[in-house]
């Protein structure tokens, strides 16, 4: 039977990368969507934009929406002080089983916590379930629909407080139309656009960098 983009992914991840070694796990999904086969993962150059924001924030606690095969969860576990943590949602349960091997890989199953569903049914009950008071920092890759009904969500159910930082991938490319229009009108958060590419491409994109004011 014939395997999946994922299942391909990992195996070049298993071949060419290092066991326990995060950096070359980053290193050899990138050789392979530049070389074998394009993937949606933030890639090289928003990586780098990823990496410098997630440095400056040094969070305790990260909250990814949109896990795909585990790419940015583990660079950005990576960067985390000794306790800081990342719970990343991933929707389809075929990714997330991919996902979860690619960070077992990386030896990151301490820091990364992955969970399988919606972001519409989790958001509610990440208190709760796991403990997290606020996050200090959101990266939202996930469905673009979803980036503003969940920012929504989020600031309703507390889980923002003054200074945490919203990262927005594809906010060109694919595009978040309406989360671009309501962050950057709303006097609750002060945002910065940070233009990249798309992922392996010259196809402009880039992250939206947001810090909610409370
Ligand atoms: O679609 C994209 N990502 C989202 C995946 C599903 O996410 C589903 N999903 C994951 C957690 C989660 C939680 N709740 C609901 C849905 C939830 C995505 C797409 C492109 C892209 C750009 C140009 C193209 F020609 C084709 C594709 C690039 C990206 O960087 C992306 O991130
Ligand atoms: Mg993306």
């Amino acid at each position: 039977t014939q395997s999946t983009r994922p299942q391909r992914l990992l195996a070049a991840v298993q071949k060419n990368a290092t066991r326990g070694d995060p950096r070359s796990v980053v290193l050899a999904i990138d050789q392979f969507c530049r070389q074998k086969e394009w993937a949606m993962n933030v890639g090289d150059e928003k990586g780098c934009i990823l990496d410098s924001v997630v440095s400056e924030v040094n969070p305790g606690a990260v909250l990814e929406l949109g896990t795909y095969c585990g790419y940015s969860a583990v660079r950005i576990a990576c960067l985390l002080p000794p306790h800081g943590k990342i719970i990343t949602l991933e929707f389809n349960p075929d990714n997330a089983a991919i996902a979860r091997q690619v960070i077992a890989w990386a030896g990151l199953e301490e820091k990364i916590q992955l969970v399988v569903g919606a972001s519409g049914d989790w958001i509610p009950k990440i208190k709760e379930q796991f403990g997290v008071k606020t996050f200090d920092l959101v990266f939202l890759d996930h469905w673009k629909d979803r980036y503003l009904p969940d920012t929504k969500l989020m600031e309703e159910c507390g889980l923002l407080r003054e200074g945490s930082i919203l990262l927005a991938d594809n906010v060109i490319c694919p595009g978040t139309p309406d989360y671009l229009e309501y962050i950057r009108n709303s006097p609750r958060y002060k945002s910065q656009y940070f233009k990249s590419h798309l992922e392996y491409t010259k196809v402009e994109d880039g992250l939206e960098k947001s810090v909610f004011l409370g």
